[in-house]
């Protein structure tokens, strides 16, 4: 089966080239690891063109492996590159790719999911070798295929002639602070190469509210939208969902609205959605972490004092994902004050779900943004996205080396 390298040189700190050189060919040479060509990325979207060169004199009854040196966004332009191109030779028979991934990106948000590391290990060597190690221990035992959020972005229904665009996302898919912050670090990215970056943008943003409403699906083979429970330590039926009438209707101002896939951590310490990993999903789901300033008894109007206010709760609340997750058992106390004891409004809604739509109201720009895989796009007036959780095919789509 062939196996192929492709790295991006300029993603993370820049050192893809020579990390391939210096540590990924030299231990594929020492266990006999044919690799038949290794290219660098020269551009946005180069990755999508390589890996189809590579896939189209790949014979259609083999699987291509990948030994991929990126971070989440070389990925993502990978798949939704070849996600939208014809590949010659195949009869329309999709292809099955092997990934092997070496992290070289900014968050590593995958990798660091699917291999947490101890603290202070995200950099060193042998941490960054863990899936390629994988790769030449099993090559056919540790494939995890990936779950693919497809989100179809729809323009006003009088714009009859704009055709629904969809993206395809292995992370996240994300609007309100967490879109903001990602537009704002791109901006940032020369001068702060590293996740402090993030922090930045996230100041920047703090006290922006997103008016927006939600409607989550429910759970394919559940046919119910689940909530986490901070009690119970489990997922429970949503309040609002039933089997005669699954859909949950959410309505802002969003401070907050995060869904992932594949994943329970956005950067190696940031567990977001840490149930994707503690309660294992058993078919395609999105989790969701939504935080609506109004759940807070003592927000009751949009203003400037109760933006700044909620800011610093915020700030708290995301400070728990970096504690292994802890902000999803958050709750607030009479007097407004976050807690994990008593049984008040939760800070955090935790949802699983089989996806969402998004529809923003027409006066906020902000809450037009929408992030994909840390891609960000603009959502027309009057539009509207549309996410779902896609099983992948057997012997098709995405299989990664863990
Ligand atoms: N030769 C190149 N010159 C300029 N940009 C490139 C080149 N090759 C790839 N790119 C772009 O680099 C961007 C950054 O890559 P990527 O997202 O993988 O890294 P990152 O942002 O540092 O990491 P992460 O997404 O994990 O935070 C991609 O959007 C890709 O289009």
């Amino acid at each position: 089966m062939p196996v192929v390298g492709i790295y991006n040189p300029v993603c993370g700190d820049q050192t893809a080239k020579s990390f391939f050189e210096e540590h990924v060919l030299p231990l594929c040479k020492e266990t006999q690891v044919s690799v038949s060509g290794v290219l660098g990325t020269e551009r946005i979207n180069h990755v999508g063109e390589l890996v189809l060169e590579f896939l189209e004199k790949t014979p259609i009854d083999e699987v291509l492996t990948v030994i991929l040196g990126c971070g989440d966004g070389t990925l993502h332009e990978m798949i939704n590159y070849l996600s939208s191109t014809e590949i010659r030779g195949r009869a329309g028979v999709p292809p099955e790719i092997h990934l092997v991934i070496i992290p070289c990106g900014t968050a590593n948000a995958l990798y660091s999911s699917l291999f947490p590391p101890a603290p202070e290990s995200s950099s060193s060597t042998e941490y960054r070798l863990r899936s390629l190690r994988s790769y030449i221990v099993g090559q056919e035992s540790h494939l995890v295929p990936l779950t693919l959020a497809i989100t179809t972005l729809s323009s006003p229904p009088n714009a009859k002639l704009a055709r629904p665009k969809a993206v395809a996302s292995t992370v996240v898919v994300s609007t309100s602070l967490h879109a903001s912050i990602l537009y704002d670090s791109e901006r940032l990215r020369a001068e702060m190469p590293g996740i402090e970056r993030f922090k930045v943008a996230a100041q920047q943003n703090s006290t922006k509210w997103y008016n927006s409403s939600a409607k989550i699906l429910p759970v394919a083979s559940l046919g119910v939208v689940q909530l986490y429970d901070p009690d119970s330590k489990e997922f429970v039926s949503h309040p609002d969902s039933d089997e005669d009438d699954p859909f949950v209707d959410v309505y802002g101002p969003f401070a907050y609205f995060v869904a992932t896939v594949n994943v329970d951590r956005l950067e190696p310490a940031f567990r977001i959605t840490p149930l994707a990993k503690d309660i294992i999903p058993s078919e395609a789901t999105c989790d969701l972490v939504v935080v609506r300033p109004f759940s807070d008894p003592t927000v009751s109007m949009d203003t400037p004092e109760s933006r700044a206010a909620f800011a610093a709760k915020l700030w708290d609340i995301l400070k728990g994902a970096y504690e292994n997750g802890d902000h999803i058992n958050l709750r607030y106390d009479e007097e407004g004050n976050l807690t994990t004891a008593g049984d008040g409004p939760f800070a955090v809604e935790y949802i699983r779900c089989g996806g969402w739509e998004w529809i923003p109201d027409d006066i906020d720009d902000d809450a037009h943004r929408i992030c994909f895989d840390g891609a960000i796009y603009t959502i027309e007036k009057g539009g509207r996205a549309v996410c779902v959780a896609a099983t992948p095919q057997v012997h098709a789509g995405f299989m990664v080396h863990a």
